[in-house]
């Protein structure tokens, strides 16, 4: 669906892109992350034929951006960081407005409107002056907006960014949707956990150049620290904290409470040690009924700064 071969960009001596080689199939939802000024943006207008590289190639749906920018229009949805929305139009005439550039005649048009529109969650605004929208309800405005031709590709730059907790929420729930309709997406952030749980692939750019790419799994792998365990027992939770403590590949245990107000205890394994599985198996042989082993969800964003720390600072 889209691949780049070495694309590179500069500006002057500045690589703003450095040979950039990504692969995204379809159904792809490959989560593009990397800090300010790291190169996204620039990847994403070369592939929404918007800028020309310096050199390198890149396709989108077989098309190259040297000689199918049309073709390649048709099946993206493009998704900028920054768009502007028009003063005294209503949020259904704005998007009928971008349905007629698109070239959706006819009675289909209103049809597609309303559908994008309740696709994002915001028909109770369909009379709503677009400039009378918060933040959150813009992006996804802007959602719809790249929707209405129903483009296989979407590319959208940083659309969580700048929104409260509750939008993000709401942008995530509806990046899902879309993946679950089978598009194949590449989003931009600079914030690695917001991405983390939608995504299958996630690529770390930097200064131009990717420092990790992969599927999600491998990342976490290559970035992995030390191996940390959530261990709940029925009934002796500090006989289990005990038993635990004494097991010679155990480098810590600490007891927590979730918000539900269970208690759980945080197993850190030493370093080296990077199965855990025979702990468990420990716990049941020692007659400890296992209500919870699951290993603790890696802290991507300490990843992140582990993995660009020697480059920036
Ligand atoms: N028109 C331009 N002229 C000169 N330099 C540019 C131009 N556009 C971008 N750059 C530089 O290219 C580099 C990459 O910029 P880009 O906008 O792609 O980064 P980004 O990862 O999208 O960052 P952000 O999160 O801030 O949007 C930056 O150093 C930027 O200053």
């Amino acid at each position: 669906m889209i691949e780049t071969r070495d694309l590179t960009k500069m500006y002057g001596d500045l690589y703003a892109l450095n040979r950039l080689n990504l692969v995204l199939n379809q159904g792809d939802v490959y989560g593009f992350i990397g800090p300010n000024g790291a190169g996204k943006t620039t990847t994403m207008r070369i592939l929404a034929t918007l800028l020309n590289p310096t050199w390198g190639e890149a396709y989108v749906c077989g098309h190259s951006i040297y000689n199918g920018a049309k073709e390649i229009r048709r099946a993206i949805g493009y998704m900028p960081d920054f768009f502007g929305v028009y003063d005294d139009m209503k949020v259904i005439e704005y998007l009928e407005f971008f349905a007629a550039a698109y070239r959706i005649t006819g009675p289909g048009r209103k049809k597609i409107c309303e559908e994008v529109l309740e696709l994002v969650d915001l028909t109770y605004k369909r009379d709503a002056l677009v400039t009378s929208l918060s933040r959150g309800m813009t992006q996804r405005l802007g959602l719809a907006r790249v929707l209405l031709h129903d483009p296989q590709v979407l590319l959208l730059d940083e659309p969580a960014s700048g929104l409260d907790p509750r939008a993000r929420i709401e942008i995530r729930a509806l990046l899902k949707e879309l993946r679950a309709m089978g598009k194949t997406i590449l989003v931009s952030s600079h914030i690695l956990p917001e991405l983390a749980d939608i995504c299958n692939k996630i690529g770390i750019i930097e200064q131009g150049q990717l420092l990790v790419n992969g599927a999600v799994s491998d990342v976490m792998k290559q970035v992995r620290t030390d191996v940390v365990i959530n261990v709940s027992v029925a009934d002796r939770m500090t006989d289990a904290a005990d038993f635990l403590e004494k097991q010679p590949e155990v480098d810590s245990v600490d007891e927590k409470t979730d918000l539900n107000d269970h208690t759980y205890l945080v197993v850190k394994m030493k370093p080296e040690v990077i199965t855990y599985g025979f702990l468990a198996q420990r716990l049941i042989e020692n007659g400890f009924e296992l209500t919870l082993f699951r290993e603790d969800e890696i802290n991507l964003e300490t990843a992140f700064m582990h993995l660009t720390k020697g480059i920036t600072s």
